[in-house]
């Protein structure tokens, strides 16, 4: 499938996805979309409701299944931690653009989280912030077609850092 300009915004829940997607949007004069508010839109529900009236399994079924089926050309596509355990709705996303991984040291996603318990995060339950983030390491490495290290950069470093990034990314056949 041809590629859109779209980018795509992988990571754990306060790497940055959100807040970074609406100034890299408009940086790059694209839309822009947090996958967070389709899922709540399309289920008429929070995300910490809807894990509260089943589990964080259905939560991922539900997830999947809505960007498995997002057609989302032209966008920063701000989505959320736990999106990388659908293999199809991350195939589906790629077709878009390059997925960029905003890549976190524990400690410092430990400052930014208050509320991992109830913050609305997919996890098992009694599963420990270490054991997700080693979990989920290994996956946005893997769907990773850029990595940006964002501990001790402020948003607007980042920022710098992504659009240098895709710069040197625009052949898409060279990846
Ligand atoms: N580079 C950064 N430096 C400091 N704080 C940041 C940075 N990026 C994001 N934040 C802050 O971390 C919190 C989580 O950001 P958010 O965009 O909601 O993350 P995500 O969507 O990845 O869960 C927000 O309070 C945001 O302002
Ligand atoms: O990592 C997770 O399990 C989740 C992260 C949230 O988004 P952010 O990564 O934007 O916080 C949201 O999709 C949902 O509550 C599950
Ligand atoms: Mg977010």
């Amino acid at each position: 499938m041809k590629k859109t300009r779209s980018v795509v915004l992988i990571g754990m829940p306060g790497a940055g996805k959100s807040t970074l997607g609406v100034l890299l949007a408009k940086e790059l004069a694209l839309d822009f979309v947090d996958t967070d508010m389709l899922i709540q839109l399309r289920e008429d529900r929070t995300l910490q409701e809807i894990i509260n009236g089943s589990d964080y399994l259905n939560l991922r079924r539900i997830e999947g299944e809505v960007i498995a089926a997002a057609h989302l050309p032209n966008h920063v596509i701000a989505t959320g931690g736990s999106v990388v355990y659908s293999e199809e709705g991350m195939a589906n996303l790629r077709s878009f653009g390059p997925i960029v991984f905003l890549n976190c040291s524990a400690e410092e996603l430990r400052r930014r989280i208050h509320n991992y318990e109830n913050r609305g995060i997919a996890k098992a339950p009694g599963q420990s912030f270490a054991e997700l983030f080693a979990e989920r390491q290994a996956l946005y490495r893997q769907y990773a077609d850029i990595t940006v290290d964002c501990d001790g950069r402020d948003l607007q470093q980042v920022l710098e850092c992504v659009l240098e990034e895709l710069e040197g990314d625009r052949d898409p056949g060279a990846r």
